[in-house]
């Protein structure tokens, strides 16, 4: 029976956490959408319920959150964990702090903590700022993001912004004293009516000491980095009995395609290392309503079958920004992630069973489109993107890779995993 229940606010963000579980041995599935009542399955650890609510209107993120947590309440879970971006994309309309608000309000909780934190990845946090690599996040790519740019690496105050409650900070030295200095910590924030507390890290082990901390929290907020120190956390309460060797995916077979619709800076790398058939969208004609889709979906299948094919929407910072002054934010990615979604369908329909997908908002809408209702959680290709294996669609392997991950050549080393 699960007793961790994961709510997160993307596709990419489910299946980094997910992989994550299974990692520290989770046996973990993940759920497209709030599951059906009786859908999740026995024989797991660790439920992770993939939303899409990260970039759209705060009462409805909270709504969709809400019915996430009551399917996991009845599904047994005990725990909880509200999964967002490693680097805490929101607006000062939320969802971070909305979202955490609602699920303290529901579970009858006192304080949550935030830590984004992914040092594997370059995401760290000191005296609550935010850095990725060695920048601050407000000097980073992250400035230009299409839909939440983050211009502010301060995450007690993009927290404060975000909720009516008291936003307090627990700074590294009192991390590194250890869980039980950590504990009490946040305990004396609670007395002083702190609700949601930002908490430093910098490495895998500050991560450790967090876990064992949070252990009896009954809502955990951060990215995938601060679920590391969970599953240990979880054993010696004696939650967790056995540690599974949880990451074993179905052979499936099919040609192998590449959709990126990120416009980050690692998936704009990636693109210009891969080295095989490419063929880059007018995202101009797309914005026009051209039928751009059925295009490209004539040239993949032309190409299909002899090794990895691209297929990408993605530019530049200057070009997004062109584009979207012409046709609007929401317009352009919503007409973008439309000729991505029927272009998975497509693909899938002419053979391809081998399905990177880059972005996060990209993945939701091809995810959508495939009709995919669960994912089984597979080994890791770069760390916080796994290979998954579709449940309930077509045979399918799917990895869901977030815009910021992944080596320069994951394009292809994806594949070459299998
Ligand atoms: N050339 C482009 N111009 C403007 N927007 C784009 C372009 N290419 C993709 N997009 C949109 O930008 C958004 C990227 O978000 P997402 O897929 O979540 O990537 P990431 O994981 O990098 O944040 C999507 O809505 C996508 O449709
Ligand atoms: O925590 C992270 O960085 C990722 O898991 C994540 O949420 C990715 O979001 P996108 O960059 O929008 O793919």
């Amino acid at each position: 029976m699960a007793i961790l229940g994961v709510i997160a606010d993307d596709f990419t963000g489910a299946t980094d956490i997910a992989g994550m579980l299974v990692k520290n041995g989770m046996r973990t599935i993940q759920t497209i959408g709030v599951p059906a009542k009786g859908a999740i399955p026995d024989d797991v650890d660790a439920v992770v319920v993939a939303l899409k609510t990260r970039s759209i209107a705060a009462k409805d993120a909270i709504a969709q959150s809400l019915a996430a947590l009551d399917a996991l309440q009845a599904a047994g879970c005990k725990r909880f964990f509200f999964k967002y971006c490693s680097t805490f994309d929101s607006t000062d309309a939320g969802n971070i702090g909305p979202v955490g608000d609602a699920l303290l309000d529901a579970l009858n909780a006192k304080q949550a903590i935030y830590n984004p934190a992914f040092p594997e990845n370059g995401r760290t946090i000191f005296f609550g700022h935010l850095f990725v690599g060695d920048i601050l996040l407000s000097d980073s790519h992250m400035r230009h993001h299409p839909l939440n740019p983050m211009t502010d690496s301060n995450l007690v105050l993009v927290l404060a912004r975000q909720t009516k409650h008291k936003v307090g900070l627990v700074p590294l030295k009192q991390v590194q004293a250890g869980s039980a200095a950590l504990r009490a910590a946040l305990d004396k924030l609670a007395a002083d009516g702190v609700r949601h507390v930002v908490v430093d890290a910098v490495a895998d082990t500050d991560l450790g000491i967090i876990g064992e901390a949070v252990g009896d929290d009954l809502l955990v907020t951060g990215g995938s980095g601060v679920a590391l120190g969970l599953p240990a956390a979880y054993r010696r309460r004696g939650l967790l009995a056995h540690k599974a060797n949880a990451d074993t995916l179905p052979k499936i077979a099919g040609a192998s395609a590449v959709l990126a619709g990120s416009c980050s800076a690692a998936t704009l790398g990636q693109i210009a290392a891969f080295k095989g058939p490419h063929l880059h969208l007018d995202t101009d004609a797309i914005c026009r309503g051209e039928p751009v889709g059925d295009a490209a979906l004539a040239w993949a299948k032309d190409k299909i079958g002899n090794g990895p094919i691209l297929l990408s929407a993605s530019d530049s910072p200057e070009m997004v920004k062109a584009l979207q002054t012409k046709y609007g934010v929401e317009k352009s990615s919503q007409a973008i992630e439309k000729t991505m979604a029927s272009l998975a369908k497509g693909l899938v329909a002419a053979g391809v069973g081998r399905l990177v997908v880059a972005g996060g908002e990209t993945s939701g809408a091809v995810v959508g489109a495939l009709d995919v209702t669960a994912l089984r959680i597979g080994p890791e290709i770069d760390p916080g993107v796994p290979w998954t294996a579709s449940v309930g669609a077509k045979p399918l392997l799917l990895a869901l890779k977030s815009g910021n991950f992944g080596a320069p050549d994951f394009f292809t080393k994806a594949f070459q995993r299998l």
